[in-house]
């Protein structure tokens, strides 16, 4: 009796060092910019060249500006590294997906929309929401820069065997709750140390009534919680998903990858070494309040007064109410935002941009609010535009910008000033994270349309 991620694990296992780590077979390669240039450069020291470039996919996305990007890229270290990627690529002879390509995005989103990721596999690639593509049922985490190295050159990857938790949701989520309400929940819950050493199985009903891009909003955020990343057990869904895709098994193919596809599922009777049990009713519209994504709560919910709070974790609390400008025990729906960000690997897919339009359909942009709608790729992009979604957001005042990461982590231009607030369908609320000074709470596609609307913080069940 074996759990998903026992099966996928053992599948790949190339080697096992007595008590030690295990040498694990990589079948996806994903690299971009910001964390390859070290590792391309490490190969040509030592005179080594990427054993299969036919496993590896290259794409730029977090120094990509967001408009004009046909222009040459005005900032001169964003500039010098999307140069890097591009010279990388050319050298050792590697798929690129630069600026200006059709196929261009972050690299979470294209991944999956192209069909490179599929059930069954492991994937890396040097950034921490690598986890997203556990939403196909495969073993996909983030990696270092040295151990990026390791896999171009070796196509495996020396890794200790993490632990197994799976995390069962029963029922169904209530109306205007999404995945990235159930996420935030569910991080608020465990805390941002929470599963810290474990892989984690996602199962129950409101994980199986999920759409494909739920899955990966949630897997995404998984590392937010500590764990080395997420996995949901393909269905009917993700092969329907899958199907067609351009880098999808095809033909004979595809009937035998189904047939093995279709065995990946834990076992009955499979132990996890540890497992928790959420109901999906107990789930409201969330909103983040602190600088960390564990400070999560009901949109309508008041901020934890002092004495909730543990007493070592006073003063680091009371330092992130201070960065946020917010008090204990205070309520926040109502309160004036500046930003609002809707894009990321986190909800940057064509479902985030359906929710939302359909949201705002009809309604108008707040004066007071600067909107950035990020599409995740130019695929994402395509498709606002032929579903028409486009014109039914230009009509409310809004505008789209160009794929990127975008004010996720705002490498580019897309910085949030200093003191405002912005509402952001990303992961991280860290401080600085979008921008010296920027205030972010995080919150799912429909908090942050309710909010582009009324120029507060607002529940979107109250329209
Ligand atoms: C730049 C990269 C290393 C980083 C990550 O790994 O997560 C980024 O994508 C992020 O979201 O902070
Ligand atoms: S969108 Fe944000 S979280 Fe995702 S890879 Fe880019 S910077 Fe990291």
């Amino acid at each position: 009796m074996k759990t998903l991620f026992d099966k996928i694990w053992d599948a790949h296992t190339v080697s096992t060092v007595q008590d030690g780590p295990t040498q694990l077979y990589i079948d996806r390669h994903f690299c971009h910019e910001v964390t390859s240039p070290q590792a391309f450069n490490g190969l040509r020291t030592r005179g080594l060249t990427v054993l299969r470039p036919d496993k590896t996919t290259l794409t730029a996305d977090h120094n990509t500006p967001t408009i004009n990007q046909d222009q040459p890229v005005k900032d001169p270290i964003s500039r010098n590294q999307l140069d890097t990627l591009s010279k990388n690529a050319a050298d050792f002879g590697l798929t690129l997906y630069a600026l200006g390509n059709k196929k261009n995005g972050v690299v979470h989103i294209i991944g999956p929309e192209n069909g490179y990721t599929q059930p069954g596999m492991t994937i890396v690639c040097g950034d921490s929401h690598t986890s997203t593509h556990g939403a196909f049922g495969s073993i996909a985490f983030g990696i270092g820069t040295s151990e990026v190295e390791m896999v171009l050159a070796t196509q495996c990857i020396l890794q200790s065997r993490p632990k197994t938790m799976r995390i069962t949701f029963n029922g169904k989520l209530n109306k205007g709750v999404t995945a990235k309400d159930l996420a935030l929940y569910m991080i608020a819950q465990l805390t941002t140390g929470g599963a810290t050493g474990y892989f984690v199985e996602y199962a129950g009903e409101a994980i199986r009534n999920m759409s494909m891009e739920e899955r990966m909003t949630l897997c995404n955020l998984s590392i937010e919680m500590g764990a080395r990343g997420g996995l949901i057990a393909p269905d009917e869904k993700t092969f329907t998903y899958v199907k067609g895709r351009e880098f999808a098994p095809k033909g004979e193919a595809w009937d035998k990858a189904l047939a093995y596809w279709k065995t990946l599922k834990t076992d009955e009777g499979a132990k996890f070494d540890k497992e928790l049990v959420f109901e999906a009713a107990d789930i409201q519209p969330m909103i983040t309040y602190g600088t960390n994504p564990g400070m999560g709560m009901a949109v309508n919910d008041s901020i934890p007064t002092l004495d909730q709070i543990d007493e070592a974790g006073r003063i680091s609390f009371q330092k992130s109410m201070d960065y946020m400008g917010f008090k204990p025990g205070e309520k926040l729906e109502g309160k004036s935002i500046d930003y609002v960000f809707l894009g990321s690997c986190t909800n940057g897919r064509i479902e985030d941009f359906r929710a939302f339009t359909n949201f705002i359909k009809g309604k108008k942009k707040a004066e007071n609010v600067v909107a950035w709608l990020v599409p995740g790729s130019w695929m994402v992009e395509k498709q606002i535009r032929e579903e028409g979604l486009y014109d039914i957001l230009i009509e409310a005042g809004f505008s789209l910008r160009q794929p990127g990461c975008s004010a996720c982590l705002a490498m580019n231009d897309d910085k949030v000033p200093a003191g405002k607030y912005a509402i952001s369908t990303s992961n991280r609320n860290f401080e600085g994270r979008q921008g010296p000074g920027a205030r972010t709470i995080l919150a799912g596609p429909l908090v942050a349309a309710a909010a582009a609307i009324t120029g507060k913080i607002t529940d979107p069940r109250t329209f």
